[in-house]
């Protein structure tokens, strides 16, 4: 409510109670003069009229022989007594006529003063009488006496100016006493008002000093235990109280402060309006604008072009909804920056809408990183083509888009033909380089909406949606085969590499990403078998090899624990002395229902099935039981040698070492007494971790054996880096020997590049007199094949060791 400005009401308490005191005692003495004055005058003209009549009655007794004697003179004596009564104006004595005394009428016998006018020519009526006249005289008649008898009268007039002035000096006293009571009234409620006030007007200042200086650490003093004392217990209570919470308060501004200003948040608060009223330093930053600007400026225009109105929106809407909201948009100060940010309403406690408060965070770091990460997501990093996750969701498109518009859909996957051997002798850096060239003419020949993907390694894949047939797609494979069959610059070396491809089409051959993936690769699989440099179509009976595969692996698995497999043992023997030099141990497997099954047809099932690992060790375990069981037999020395084939996985087994030493520990055989036989293949894996593990082995004193030499990457280069004892001459060289001379040139190349390297040679596959005398000139020096023997069961090692003899051999060859 307005507080209108009343002298009165605005005046301090303490002047405000003086000048109640004052008027109190003013109005008190006021209405005391009054009363006093009133009865002053009343009492007076009491005192005045007794003094009169006691004076008549003295007078009046004196004159009563005067008048009997008519003695004028001695009246006017009695009257001339009068004369010190300054109050007294006229006295007359009367006295009635000595013939009519009944009549009443009266003779003046004697006036004072002399023949005073005042004395009135006087018929009395009553016998007594006493007035005041105009308020200005008393008049009096005092009859006088003899014997009971009125004799005359006695007139008496006394003026009351004495009175008056009586009562006049009265009132200047009373007023000269009323003004020293009105100040020492004043003095003392001057006194009396600070003492009431003077705590109020203490609370007063100290409240104001706390206002002013913002220090609630300060207290009223208290002065009394009265009102105004709890007053001031209760404004310091609420003092300790406002204290405690203010000291919270800036504990909290203080750790509000030091959090914002050390924040790598940029923090801000808004006024109703939207305004911006704070912005610590990290806004700054983030913003790249000023703190000052940031104030000033619309700071919406910082917001990116395309991000403002989706912002201005939000924005809007925390206005209008009192609502908070999440932001995420980019800053154009410069450069372009990503931030996050939130903005949520400050409130009151009756939930009246303060402001605003938000927070933003720089997420252009975590942005770049997204987009890099979806990159990575979806891209393949070195070649730039979408990855196999791409790959899949854009053939589930096309698919479900198919389903719709009726359209076909070729999937042509596409392996590079021996790639690995590239990897493998330019580097990893030059088949890298490689693989981009290959992404780059692969792009060549599609079009823009088909996708090629880059599934790993050397693997790719290409969708061509809305293919019309399966010739066009054929055309597409073809165009493809032959682009990458160009010479390829590399290094200032040309390459020329060719790759096999397998098409399947939708919906011919399935409607399902995964079942056509599944068909191309088993296409891809077939145009491998077949030689690779080609593609085939995906056809429904490789479906049924793949069924078949799947069973032969379910097969494989039950096999392996119901021990369907055993070892035979192909003998090896010295060319030059005739001897027995060791056995190579093949392994078998003999199903009730599939009968026979070759090693040829379920080790790369096994291999693929990572079955080869528990089969493997059973074969280096049963060998090694065999050896020791013919040692200990007599049939062999302790220079025969036991050889076991190891695949791929066997060979990369961190613990085929440890696994070998302790069956050779377990069977008590040296380690010269066991060797292992790896394919080039085998080798060119991983080379280098191959190295590692071979000088390992040959650190031993196991001996190691390269198979099928000549058949894959041979080349001199590796082979003199190789720690191996003995190179294996594939079966496929010694067989058409000797109608083959380029096989026999081979043939005697390899023998003789192989002793070069001081390496021993074993040549596989012997089955003639022929092809052994050929050998012999060569010089090779170890021999294995039907020739010599079949691979024996365990069952007829005891019979062949008592009966071996190459002569013999040779004597019924020749017979
Ligand atoms: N990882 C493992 N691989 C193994 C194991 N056992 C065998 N194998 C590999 O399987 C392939 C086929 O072997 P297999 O059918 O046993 O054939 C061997 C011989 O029977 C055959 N051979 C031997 N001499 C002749 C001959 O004069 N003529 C002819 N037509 N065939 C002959 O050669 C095979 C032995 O070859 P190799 O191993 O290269 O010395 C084969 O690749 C085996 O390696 C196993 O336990 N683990």
């Amino acid at each position: 409510m307005p507080i209108s400005s009343q002298p009165f009401r605005d005046l301090p308490i303490a002047k405000k109670l003086t000048l109640f005191c004052v008027i109190i005692s003013l109005v008190s003495l006021i209405v005391a003069m009054i009363a006093i004055i009133f009865y002053d005058r009343y009492s007076f003209e009491d005192i005045l009229k007794n003094e009169l009549v006691v004076l008549a009655s003295v007078i009046s007794n004196r004159s009563s022989a005067a008048i009997v004697f008519d003695d004028s003179e001695l009246a006017g004596n009695n009257l001339k007594s009068l004369s010190f009564q300054k109050a007294i104006v006229a006295a007359c004595i009367y006295k009635f006529d000595d013939n009519e005394p009944e009549s009443g009428i009266t003779t003046r016998l004697a006036s004072f003063p002399n023949n005073s006018v005042n004395c009135p020519t006087y018929t009395p009526t009553d016998t007594f009488l006493i007035d005041s006249v105009d308020n200005q005289y008393i008049e009096l008649i005092q009859p006088i006496m003899l014997d009971n008898s009125i004799i005359g009268y006695l007139y008496l007039q006394s003026n009351t100016k004495n009175l008056q002035d009586r009562q006049t000096n009265h009132v200047y006293v009373m007023l000269i006493v009323s003004l020293f009571a009105v100040l020492i009234a004043f003095w003392l409620a001057n006194i009396f008002a600070r003492w009431i006030s003077g705590p109020l007007l203490s609370l007063g200042l100290t409240a104001q000093s706390i206002a002013e200086e913002d220090d609630y650490s300060r207290r009223a003093d208290k002065h009394h235990n009265d009102e105004v004392g709890r007053v001031v217990d209760s404004f310091n209570l609420m003092l300790d109280v406002i204290e405690r919470e203010d000291a919270d308060l800036r504990e909290s501004e203080e750790k509000f402060r030091l959090i914002s200003a050390s924040s790598k948040v940029g923090i801000f608060q808004l006024d109703t309006q939207g305004n911006i009223v704070y912005a610590n330093d990290e806004l700054s930053q983030i913003t790249g604008l000023s703190n000052n600007t940031i104030i000033e400026q619309n700071w919406l225009s910082v917001i990116h072009d395309d991000d403002r109105s989706v912002i201005e929106n939000s924005w809007q809407s925390m206005l209008s909804n009192n609502q908070a909201i999440n932001i995420n948009c980019r800053l154009q100060n410069g450069s372009i920056k990503w931030i996050s940010g939130h903005v949520g309403l400050l409130t009151s406690n009756d939930a009246q809408v303060l402001g605003y408060l938000g927070t933003i965070n720089d997420i252009t770091e975590i942005k770049n990183a997204q987009v890099q990460l979806e990159q990575m997501a979806f891209y393949d990093t070195l070649t730039g083509l979408a990855n196999r996750r791409l790959f899949r969701n854009r053939l589930e498109h096309v698919i479900s888009n198919l389903k719709r518009e009726g359209n076909s859909l070729g999937l042509i996957l596409l392996d590079l033909d021996n790639f690995k051997n590239i990897n493998d002798s330019l580097g990893h850096d030059s088949g890298d380089a490689l693989l981009t060239l290959i992404a780059e003419r692969l792009q060549e020949c599609v079009r823009a909406s088909d996708t090629v993907a880059r599934l790993g390694g050397d693997e790719f894949a290409i969708i061509l949606p809305g293919i019309s047939s399966s010739l066009a797609a054929s055309h597409v494979a073809e165009k493809i085969i032959d682009t990458l069959k160009r010479p390829i610059a590399l290094n200032e070396t040309e390459i020329r590499i060719t790759a096999s491809a397998g098409i399947s089409m939708a919906p011919e051959d399935s409607n399902s990403a995964e079942e056509l993936i599944k068909n191309a690769d088993l296409a891809l699989y077939r145009a491998k078998d077949q030689g690779r440099d080609n593609y085939q179509f995906f056809t429904s009976e490789m479906n049924t090899q793949l069924i078949n595969h799947l069973q032969l692996i379910q097969d494989l698995r039950k096999a392996l624990e119901a021990r369907e497999f055993h070892l035979v043992y192909q003998p090896q023997i010295d060319i030059k002395q005739g001897q027995l030099i060791g056995f190579e141990a093949l392994i078998r497997w003999q199903n009730s229902e599939r009968g026979f099954v070759s090693p040829m047809d379920f080790i790369p099932a096994a291999e693929e099935t990572g079955l080869i690992i528990p089969l493997g060790r059973w074969v280096i375990s049963e060998a090694c039981r065999q050896l020791r069981h013919m040692c200990d037999n007599g049939l062999v020395g302790d220079n025969v040698v036991m050889t076991v084939n190891l695949s791929v996985l066997q060979f990369q087994d961190d613990e085929l070492i440890s696994f070998i030493q302790s069956n050779l520990k377990e069977y008590q055989l040296k380690p010269g007494q066991f060797e292992i036989e790896l394919t080039e293949t085998v080798l060119m894996e991983n080379l280098d971790d191959a190295l590692i593990k071979l000088e390992a082995l040959k650190a031993l004193g196991i001996l190691i054996s390269i198979d099928d030499f000549g058949t894959g990457y041979s080349s001199l280069g590796y082979l003199k880096r190789l720690p191996v004892n003995i190179v294996k001459v594939d079966r496929s060289f010694v067989m058409d020997i000797p109608q083959d001379k380029d096989d026999m040139a081979i043939t005697a190349a390899v023998i003789a590049m192989a002793h070069k390297l001081n390496y021993q040679v074993v040549a596989e596959g012997v089955e003639t007199e022929e092809q052994l005398q050929f050998l012999e000139s060569c010089q090779c020096d170890y021999g294995q094949g039907y020739y010599f023997s079949r691979p024996l069961p365990a069952s007829d090692l005891e019979e062949f060791c008592n009966d071996f003899n190459l002569e013999s051999i040779r004597n019924a060859s020749a017979s």
